[in-house]
């Protein structure tokens, strides 16, 4: 037949089932055929390699194996799942379990295929065996997931690749179980126990390059493996021409001024932590990477990696180059069927498309993609109580917010007469002043002293506004009464001292300026304080965390702004964490919460999240928790409030202030307790009446995920004047609070 100018004849006829999974269009035809090794082994390999390593001769298969031994005893009795978590328990307990029998963790066995593939020298398959020494302190999801990062670079998952994703929850221990690989790896391999690696590259955020030698001296001690690590006084060249260290930790920053040299270093492993910043293929560090000849790729990220299918490609295409082929195809087959049955306006047949083919797309990468969720290691944490705290605004507070609605730049927005980004000056504004008068203060004061002032936006919003403010006031005598929040804050770390002195502080804020007036609060009051946020040296950072997390630190308030240190961190010597400010972005505000609670963490973990009541802050919360908050790809750190477009109508209700409320997220709620009584339900209880919004694909549960209305519903809810508040510490803020939100996780002897 012809078709356009062209003769096309028919050569065959694909069955619609191949069309709709996409799978016809895949090098190797897809999911089903990309295969384990060992299945492809099965189908086209069915026996052909009898002489290769002459494995089924008896005589020779002992005489290698009285040559060539594991390293460790793979047969070491294996503990019943029964008797594992009585042996967690014992050591949870703090109780010895050296005379109970010990664990051998072996990895998978290659099949023919593999051999035929890597084995060309005929040496004697020999089993890998996790050092015991390590085995001893896994949790069982780590067991499975270096047994999955084995078999992936080891190529014996997907044929041919060696690449991985592990994309477990934060604070599941990644660095211990990459660190497991690289032992493993560098020690042992499955021919004649040969070791499959010899130098390995990690590059993580330069707040982490420490940590990551850290965690490797804490599992391996000094003598096991020799780790360099880039900074200032350590150059590449250093590692270079040494043949002793065998694994080199760098910053991404580092890496793109040392490219040259590293590049003239065969790296046989590469783990990118933090990894989902690789997901433009533009960006410099991406091509750096990709630069690299080295085929055993892993990337490490806490943040699920499947929302944004452009950025899916990005990382999958880093660590299995060319797997999905070219992007334009992968556009086609994938992501454009996929988008178009998403659309509300997507016809059945369409949806039904894009279902097959986000199916196959799922099976495909599943195979190098590993997530789990924080619930696996829940039973090690100690208890968490989560707060959400409303706040009553100060009188100062409430005059200017009132003076800042009533402005000409607000009433310019409502109307939709002032450009794009107008609105977010005003939001900025209103944020401000939930944290403090004297920010905003602070902010006229520049902007007025600034040449450009009498043509900028800037003046319709503050103008006449320095009038409410007193006529003497001075925002470095900031009192804490002229803030909520503030107000809060200081009788919570008063509180805290008093009941538990010997506990420590997380204190968050995403503004350096707001730092700043908690750090003055540290000092009004005597509160020893350290402080991370943007401006700290990289070198610093770790020593900063060490010194906080040591139990001999005098330091009871731990400054973090979420912004700059809030990815990777381990914060396990405080066990108060206090969210001063929201951001637009759930993720950023979960991301720092997890900090604190995490493996390590000796005593209950108490959040508070502080929210100005009737204010801009109880709109962004209700963003977060709602349905246009879960929509997109929020839950991602690199999205701002610049991403956000707001409808006329959802910016009249941002620009509202509700005084008369005591929380307008209960009013929204719609939940029948008056305030009074309800102490929550249990979760088995209530129907849950909405499910999250992201796709039943998605659903399962993902402490990632921010809180929806129903679950939030289900906490406690109590007033601020409720008679029987019986946690100590909210009944002590209580009288500057309209209504608090509790939620006890993992309680037994809590609070
Ligand atoms: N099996 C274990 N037993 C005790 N502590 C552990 C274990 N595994 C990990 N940890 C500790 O848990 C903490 C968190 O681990 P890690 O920093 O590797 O988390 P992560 O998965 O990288 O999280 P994030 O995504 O936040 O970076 C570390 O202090 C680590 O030493
Ligand atoms: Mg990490």
């Amino acid at each position: 037949m012809m078709i356009g100018g062209k003769e096309i004849e028919v050569m065959g006829i694909i069955s619609p089932d191949d069309f709709n999974s996409g799978r016809c269009f895949q090098f190797g035809g897809g999911c089903s055929a990309i295969l384990s090794s060992s299945q492809a082994a099965k189908k086209c390999f069915s026996n052909p390699f009898k002489s290769v390593c002459k494995l089924s001769s008896k005589e020779n298969k002992q005489n290698s194996f009285q040559s060539c031994k594991p390293r460790h005893d793979p047969y070491a009795p294996r503990i019943h799942l029964e008797n594992e978590s009585f042996f967690w328990l014992l050591r949870n307990l703090g109780r010895s379990t050296e005379n109970l029998p010990p664990d051998s963790l072996v990895m998978l066995r290659p099949d023919k295929n593999h051999q035929w593939l890597f084995n060309k020298n005929c040496f004697p398959v020999v089993d890998v065996v996790i050092d015991p020494h390590l085995v001893y302190y896994l949790r069982p999801h780590q067991k499975e997931g270096i047994t999955f990062l084995y078999e992936c670079v080891m190529g014996m998952r997907v044929n041919g690749r060696c690449g991985a994703i592990l994309a477990d929850e934060m604070g599941l221990g990644k660095t211990l179980q990459c660190i497991s690989l690289i032992w493993t790896l560098q020690c042992q391999g499955p021919y004649g126990g040969k070791p499959i690696v010899k130098k390995t590259l990690i590059v993580t955020p330069g707040s982490l390059v420490n940590n990551w030698k850290k965690e490797f001296q804490k599992w391996l001690g000094i003598e096991r493996i020799k780790i360099f690590t880039v900074d200032q006084d350590h150059k590449v060249e250093e590692f270079t021409k040494s043949p002793f260290y065998s694994v080199l930790i760098i910053s991404y920053e580092m890496l793109l001024r040392s490219l040259d040299q590293i590049k003239n270093v065969k790296f046989d492993l590469l783990i990118c932590d933090e990894g989902h910043r690789l997901k433009n293929s533009t960006i410099k560090t991406t091509t750096a990477l990709i630069s690299l000849s080295c085929e055993k790729r892993i990337i490490l990220t806490g943040t699920p990696v499947q929302n944004d299918l452009q950025e899916f490609f990005t990382l999958i295409d880093f660590v299995n180059p060319g797997i999905l082929g070219s992007l334009s195809a992968y556009r086609k087959i994938y992501e454009e069927p996929i988008i178009i049955s998403r659309q509300p306006s997507a016809s059945e047949e369409e949806r039904e498309l894009g279902e097959q083919r986000a199916a196959e797309l799922t099976c495909l990468t599943g195979l190098f993609i590993l997530r789990r969720t924080q619930e696996v290691i829940n039973q090690y944490l100690p208890p968490k109580i989560e707060n959400v705290v409303f706040c009553r605004p100060g009188a100062l507070q409430i005059a200017l917010y009132r003076k800042l609605l009533n402005s000409q730049a607000v009433r310019f927005c409502l109307q939709g007469l002032l450009e794009n980004t107008s609105h977010l000056i005003c939001i900025g504004a209103l944020k401000k002043l939930c944290n403090h008068p004297c920010l905003l203060f602070g902010s006229i004061k520049e902007k007025e002293s600034n040449s450009t002032w009498d043509e900028s936006e800037e003046r319709n919003l503050y103008e006449g506004l320095m009038n409410v403010f007193p006529a003497d006031y001075n925002p470095i005598m900031f009192t804490e009464e002229e803030s909520g929040k503030l107000q809060v804050l200081s009788k919570l770390l008063a509180v805290i001292r008093e009941l538990r002195p010997a506990e420590k502080v997380v204190l968050v804020s995403n503004y350096t300026r707001t730092l700043d007036i908690l750090q003055e609060v540290c000092k009004r009051h005597g509160y020893a304080y350290t402080r991370l946020d943007g401006q700290t040296p990289i070198s610093q950072r770790q020593q900063i965390v060490d010194g906080f997390n040591s139990k001999y630190s005098s330091d009871f308030i731990f400054l973090l702004s979420s912004k700059a240190g809030g990815v990777g961190l381990n914060l396990i010597g405080g066990s108060h964490l206090i969210l001063y400010d929201i951001d637009w972005n759930p993720a950023t505000d979960i991301q720092a919460m997890s900090r604190v609670w995490r493996d390590g963490q000796k005593h209950p973990v108490h959040i508070y999240r502080l929210l100005t009541t009737g204010t801009i802050e109880e709109k962004i919360y209700q963003r977060q928790i709602s349905k246009q908050g879960l929509s997109g790809a929020v839950v991602d750190l690199s999205k701002t409030s610049d991403h956000i477009q707001f409808s006329v109508e959802e910016l009249k209700n941002l620009f509202t202030l509700h005084e008369s409320s005591h929380c307008v997220t209960h009013d929204l709620l719609d939940c029948e307790c008056t305030g009074e009584n309800h102490t929550g339900d249990s979760l088995e209880k209530l129907p849950v009446s909405r499910n999250c919004q992201l796709g039943p694909h998605q659903q399962k549960s993902d402490s990632l995920k921010p809180l929806s209305m129903s679950q939030l519903k289900q906490w406690r809810h109590f007033p601020g004047d409720h008679l029987n508040l019986t946690d100590p510490f909210l009944e002590r803020i209580r009288e500057n609070v309209s209504f608090f939100f509790q939620n006890i996780t993992n309680q037994t002897t809590a609070i």
